[in-house]
């Protein structure tokens, strides 16, 4: 199977002018621009102009769109629609861009006639082919009457001309169920270009969820991977192209947003094709967790959560704190009152392959300073600028002096997951960054109505389940009236017995969030557990979920120092989820707590 080695992208879908959105994809390493239209008319740069620019940022212009609702009208719209056409091949002459995509007519003038259609389309090649120019037609997902692929191939194919073939759209197709596989039928010398992009599954009007809801590829529930071996086994050897409207991506930094275009494309030609990137290496679980804090407040927590001072960086402000495998650093490193999860440590089978990897996916390496006798640990920053660190256990412990503290049994088995609130703009950007570098898989996705507005949450695991990382983030601006909901963060430690956990915790001090009586009177109606059961999780404020799997109790510590709080889990059975129904509730105490603390 052939692969162009081309990699494009729409300028719609980067936030900015024209020549904000073009020095971003040449940053991050696209090879071409689809122009949109509504950015050149925007531009102060000439047609002539921006060719020269591109060419200095070394990109071809590869298709310059949309042009829209042209074909199956009558005369004198013709006549207007011809005229139109020339005006903009004349632009297109200018810009060197040899390919223009004319989408399905949504217009009102049109008529239900596909021989008219094909006749004035092959009009309109006959005029581009004058020009040196190409017309790729794409059937809209709400094109009034043409709006599948196989609909806009059987007139380009009766239109017969051959500056005429069409433009696929994985959004178009995929939307509306097609089945790609009719594409390999489809002769290479008329699929003149190709667009991708992914979206979420919603069931929603077609034309709002392509113009506010498309996503880069692997970052929303599209098999795009099956999408593109169609298209490449019908012979298209063109760019794979990226075309994503999408509200939160065009109001984000288009530098940023570049470079996850581009780790998505990647990422998508692995799963399409065998390349040279070193697959995931298998994970075995949390090696670490960094916290970076200020004050007592934070070891306080982790002291009555039962993890112990063992050990002492030798040459850095940072504690190790441990309970069997359950390990958690403290850089003493923050301003004062802050607290945040500075770095995730996984497990890695072969750190070398991983950190070769995130350099393939773009990752951005972290320097590090380090001592000559320490581990040379490779970190990468994750969207929201925590470090991820991919390394053995052992390669790191000896950079560390025992402090000869000894270590307690609260019945923490591991770090369970490590939840991560992502600021509004990276929501889509971190799935993409850890399932793609780390081969984590996307779990149960849920979006809930929470006290301080709509939270989005997606959990993430490698196929054992040893890594488990929850990401969120507010779906709208976050409710920031209210104090102490500042996107939180928290490491929640994994038990055998939480209710054995909670009374070996409370024996050490730990407050525990306090959950209302009002959650136990609903959880006692809902699910009728045994009374006894009820009873310690109502005295130790346990919260409870179960699905067709198994059971969950977990409960929280207040949050310590401003951002950072814990969790302790207990999972029974196969329960794979993270009590989603009860996180309004937790995040209602925390609200409480914060108010009854003054802070
Ligand atoms: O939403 C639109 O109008 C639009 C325009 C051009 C495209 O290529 C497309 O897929 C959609
Ligand atoms: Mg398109």
């Amino acid at each position: 199977m052939p692969m162009s080695d081309r990699r494009s992208i729409a300028t719609v879908c980067l936030s900015g002018t024209l020549e904000d959105k073009l020095t971003a994809a040449a940053a991050a390493g696209f090879d071409g621009v689809e122009i949109f239209e509504n950015d050149l008319i925007a531009s102060p740069e000439s047609p002539a102009r921006l060719r020269e620019h591109c060419a200095d940022l070394g990109l071809s212009i590869d298709l310059y769109q949309p042009f829209r609702d042209f074909e199956a009208v009558p005369p004198d719209v013709l006549a207007a629609n011809l005229r139109r056409a020339e005006r903009k091949f004349d632009v297109m002459e200018q810009l060197g861009a040899d390919t223009m995509l004319v989408c399905s007519t949504v217009s009102p003038d049109a008529v239900d006639d596909d021989d008219l259609a094909a006749e004035q389309l092959h009009l309109l090649a006959s005029m581009a082919a004058e020009r040196g120019i190409r017309i790729a037609y794409e059937a809209l997902a709400w094109g009034r009457f043409v709006n599948t692929y196989d609909h806009s191939w059987r007139i380009v194919r009766r239109a017969d001309h051959p500056a005429l073939g069409v433009c696929l759209d994985s959004f178009h197709v995929l939307s509306r169920g097609s089945d790609p596989a009719g594409i390999r039928t489809i002769p290479a010398s008329k699929l003149f270009f190709l667009q991708l992009a992914d979206a979420p599954r919603l069931d929603m009007n077609v034309l709002q969820w392509s113009r506010h809801y498309r996503l880069f590829p692997g970052q929303g529930s599209f098999d795009l991977t099956g999408f593109v071996k169609a298209v490449l086994d019908a012979g298209y050897d063109g760019p794979l192209s990226l075309e994503v409207f999408n509200d939160v991506f065009r109001q984000a930094d288009p530098r940023h947003a570049a470079v996850d275009a581009m780790r998505s494309l990647v990422s998508l030609r692995e799963t399409v094709a065998a390349t040279s990137i070193p697959a995931p290496p298998k994970l075995s679980g949390h090696s670490f967790a960094e916290l970076s804090v200020s004050g007592p407040q934070v070891a306080q927590a982790l002291s009555q959560l039962g993890l112990s001072h063992v050990a002492q960086h030798r040459s850095k402000p940072v504690q190790l704190w441990q309970q069997g495998t359950v390990r958690v650093l403290l850089n003493e490193n923050a301003a004062p009152g802050e607290s945040a999860i500075s770095a995730l440590a996984m497990e890695s089978a072969d750190p070398a392959a991983s950190a070769e990897r995130a350099e393939k996916l773009l990752a951005p390496r972290l320097p590090r300073e380090h001592q000559a006798d320490e581990a040379d640990l490779t970190a990468v920053a994750a969207p929201d600028g925590t470090s991820v660190f991919l390394c053995r256990t052992d390669s790191w412990l000896a950079d560390f002096t025992p402090t000869g503290e000894a270590e307690r049994d609260t019945g923490l088995t591991a770090i369970d997951h490590v939840a991560l609130t992502q600021p509004f703009d990276h929501f889509d950007g971190a799935a993409l960054f850890y399932r793609s570098l780390l081969g984590l898989h996307p779990e149960s996705a849920a979006e809930f109505a929470a006290p301080f507005g709509l939270v989005r949450s997606l959990p993430m695991a490698d196929a054992g389940h040893s890594v488990r990382i929850a990401l969120s983030v507010a779906v709208l601006r976050r409710g920031d009236w209210a104090p102490g909901v500042q996107d939180p963060q928290h490491i929640a430690f994994a038990s055998d017995d939480a209710l054995a956990s909670a009374k070996a915790m409370r024996a050490l001090g730990l407050p525990v969030l306090e959950i209302p009586a009002n959650y136990y009177d609903d959880l006692e109606a809902r699910l009728a557990l045994p009374p006894g059961l009820l009873a310690e999780l109502r005295e130790y404020s346990v919260l409870y979920d179960r699905d067709a799997n198994g059971e969950f109790l977990h409960f929280y510590t207040p949050l310590a120092g401003s951002r950072v709080f814990f969790e302790v889990v207990q999972r029974i059975g196969g329960y794979a989820g993270y009590g989603a129904a009860n996180a309004p509730v937790r995040m209602a105490a925390h609200r409480r707590a914060r108010l009854s603390s003054g802070s």
